[in-house]
């Protein structure tokens, strides 16, 4: 690995990573060239189908496995480097299938990591009442349901309030209303400067809470950038709602002539329409549907799903 200077500023500064497991026939390319840069107080969503490469991405940034190739700083410093086991301790880690032990209880299992990771053992029972963990604190974990040992497992991350956290599917097992409350745990993170990179296969809960994202495909960066930014590189269509009168209704094909052929319009109901629309067309279409005088209109971003599928197909 290379180890030049770092003036980005960048808190994850990723150039040409590679990770192949395996040689010859059996060769696996899990990271293949992947460049990736993640500024101070991100929340940062990693996407990617099963396999794309996302875990092993968390693994090298932890400097659990070594790049087969490409450069690697994690808050500055390269992972191979002399500085990185002291900072390793600024780094919270929430692994995809976190290894509890069943006899201890909630307290002692936080209590036991942060032996291991050197962190102040007062800090366990607050962070216990954080993740809404306080009454549960002395039952064995092997009580514990799915979504309160995901808990266990975030306020662990949380020891010795770490500078950068890296949570691998963190919401598995939540339901709604924990899941809401862990994205305000993470934007208050975010508000004190904790930078957070997280991978998640529900996209509806990315889209919206992101600052930015990355999509991995079979190990390789298909895109990055905000949720809207890979709207815009999709050229995915917006979507246009119409409600109005019959007439008015009727009146469409006409109003938007010369454009039609690059719209879809659909009747999805008594007095609605759905109207499919590059995104370079917006304008010139809402200034023709201005003269319509329609009920309603409204104007829908294609959601990161979409978009997720648009990009996946993309060369
Ligand atoms: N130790 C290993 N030896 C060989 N291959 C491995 C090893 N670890 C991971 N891989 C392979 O690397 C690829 C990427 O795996 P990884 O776990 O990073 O994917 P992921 O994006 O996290 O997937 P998921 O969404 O299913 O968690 C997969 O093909 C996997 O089989």
């Amino acid at each position: 690995m290379t180890s030049s200077h770092n003036d980005s500023g960048a808190v994850l500064q990723l150039r040409g990573l590679c990770k192949h497991y395996g040689a010859g026939p059996t060769l696996l390319k899990a990271l293949d060239g992947v460049d990736l840069d993640v500024t101070p107080g991100q929340l940062f969503g990693l996407i990617g189908h099963n396999g794309a490469g996302k875990s092993t991405l968390f693994k090298l940034l932890l400097g659990l496995i070594r790049p087969t190739a490409g450069s690697l700083r994690v808050l500055g410093e390269p992972v191979d480097g002399p500085r990185f086991r002291e900072l390793r301790r600024l780094l919270g880690y929430l692994p995809e299938n976190l290894v509890l032990y069943d006899n201890l209880s909630g307290l002692e299992t936080l209590q036991f990591f942060a032996r291991l990771k050197g962190a102040p053992l007062a800090q366990c029972e607050p962070l216990l009442d954080q993740v809404g963990l306080a009454t549960a604190g002395r039952r064995a974990v092997r009580e514990y349901s799915k979504g309160m040992r995901q808990r266990l497992g975030f306020a662990q991350a949380l020891l010795g309030e770490p500078r950068l956290l890296l949570l691998d599917e963190p919401t598995t097992g939540l339901d709604p209303a924990a899941i809401r409350d862990f994205y305000q745990q993470l934007d208050a993170l975010r508000a004190r400067g904790v930078t957070l990179v997280i991978s998640s296969h529900i996209l509806a809960e990315l889209q919206g809470r992101v600052d930015a994202l990355a999509m991995l495909s079979a190990g390789r960066l298909k895109a990055q950038g905000t949720v809207q930014a890979l709207r815009e590189r999709s050229a995915m269509p917006l979507r246009f709602l119409l409600s109005g009168t019959p007439a008015q209704l009727d009146a469409l094909p006409q109003q938007l002539s010369g454009l039609m052929e690059r719209l879809q319009l659909q009747c999805v109901g008594t007095g609605q329409a759905c109207l499919r629309c590059p995104r370079e067309l917006k304008m010139p279409v809402l200034q023709r549907l201005s003269a319509l005088a329609l009920a309603d209109l409204s104007i829908q971003e294609p959601s990161l799903e979409d978009v997720y599928f648009e990009l996946r197909e993309a060369a």
